[in-house]
């Protein structure tokens, strides 16, 4: 069930726009122990919500490797998404009605000095864990360069420490057709909805790969030539984008995308990189066209304690979301390294995760 924390205090962007208060959508699961140190912090990617257990099954949930029975699970919907958290479609105080296209630009450092202030209000300090994909990714990204110290591991998948020009060019393509709807942003009924849905299958084919498209949207009929599959395939994606995401939302999110750079402020992505202290598990997908492997190599390059895992998915980058069972064992072998790690001044522990028991060395345990 979404969950909403009010906060009737100003919150001032990197823009230096205000937003003269905020509300955060979010969900947990699980119960905070007494010790206080086991939440797992998930961040969402651009159109998801806060109900990660809902998107990343396999991954989250019970007999899962991020189990709720064992942790305090918190994923709190990004500001500006069309999902409960402040966004264009709150109360504008100035005007009196809601923001729409003048909801301010919200950057990557913003939602994570957001995250930030949610996790405060929560009564949450130490993280076990942060983790995310894609533009959840960059958010985590983000905040543990912004307080290295806040988090004891960190696993980031199919993302970068900066927005690519690549990855830009994407989005300024999807504005374009979502600006060529002139009734975006209007009171006009379905307002913006032909440019969302041209905006979304744009989106698909960095979203996808040609191999993916090919195995699964070729007509096996010879003689067709009109009406193929892959168009009726893009059309459908569209609408089902349409039918629950708004696109003035969706318009904002993807230029807070663009605003990603951790090395902004910070001297640059290596410098700023280098703050990162926590052990850092950088998963990549081996046909993600929008966040190629060389972006996950810088990332395991200059984080200084990183372990980089590259994964096959024949999803492309939304591999990062139907892979879950996989990212759940790199998840759980990582995890387990660290336990093991962490352990040397115990003589044997139990690992949570599996229940395997491990040996330390120079313990007579096992
Ligand atoms: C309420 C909510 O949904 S909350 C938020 C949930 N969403 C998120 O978290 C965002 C992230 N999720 C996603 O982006 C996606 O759901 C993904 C990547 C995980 C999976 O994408 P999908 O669209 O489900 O998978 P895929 O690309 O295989 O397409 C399957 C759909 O296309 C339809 N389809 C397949 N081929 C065609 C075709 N040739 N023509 C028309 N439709 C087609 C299928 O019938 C299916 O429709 P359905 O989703 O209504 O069942
Ligand atoms: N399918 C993902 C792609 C962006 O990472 C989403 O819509 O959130």
């Amino acid at each position: 069930m979404t969950k909403y924390l009010y906060i009737d205090h100003p919150f001032e962007l990197e823009s230096g726009q205000v937003l003269p208060r905020v509300t955060a959508a979010y969900h947990t699961f699980g119960e905070l122990n007494a010790a206080r140190d086991n939440v797992i912090w998930i961040c969402h990617a651009l159109t998801a919500n806060s109900d990660c257990q809902d998107w990343w099954p396999g991954l989250v949930g019970p007999g899962c490797t991020i189990d709720p029975e064992k942790y305090f699970v918190v994923c709190v919907n990004m500001l500006g998404s069309s999902y409960g958290s402040t966004s264009p479609l709150s109360y504008n105080p100035e005007t009196g009605r809601t923001y729409g296209l003048d909801f301010p630009l919200i950057t990557t450092k913003d939602n994570a000095r957001f995250f930030s202030l949610i996790a405060g209000h929560l009564g949450i300090g130490k993280i076990r864990l942060l983790m995310g994909g894609s533009m959840g990714g960059q958010h985590c990204l983000e905040w543990a360069c912004a307080e290295p110290d806040r988090f004891g591991l960190l696993c980031v998948l199919a993302t970068n420490a900066r927005h690519s020009a690549w990855g830009i060019a994407f989005n300024e393509s999807q504005r374009m057709a979502l600006r060529a709807d002139t009734t975006l942003g209007t009171d006009a009924p379905d307002a913006g909805k032909l440019g969302l849905e041209a905006a979304r299958a744009i989106a698909m084919l960095s979203y996808r790969h040609y191999r993916t498209y090919v195995s699964s949207q070729s007509n096996s009929d010879e003689e067709v030539f009109d009406d193929f599959r892959a168009s009726s395939y893009q059309r459908y994606q569209g609408y089902k984008l349409w039918k629950r995401f708004d696109p003035v939302c969706y318009y904002g999110l993807s230029r807070g995308m663009d605003t990603h750079n951790v090395g902004r402020g910070r001297g640059g992505v290596a410098a700023a990189l280098s703050r990162i202290s926590s052990p850092t598990l950088v998963i990549s997908i081996d046909t993600d066209l929008l966040f190629p492997i060389e972006e996950q190599g810088i990332l395991s390059r200059y984080i200084p304690n990183s372990r980089l895992e590259v994964m096959h998915s024949d999803y492309g980058h939304d591999g990062f979301l139907t892979e879950s069972v996989k990212i759940g064992e790199f998840l759980a072998d990582f995890l387990s390294d660290q336990l093991r790690i962490d352990s040397t001044t115990k003589r044997a522990f139990t690992d949570g995760l599996t229940g395997r028991k491990f040996a330390v060395p120079g313990s007579e345990e096992v």
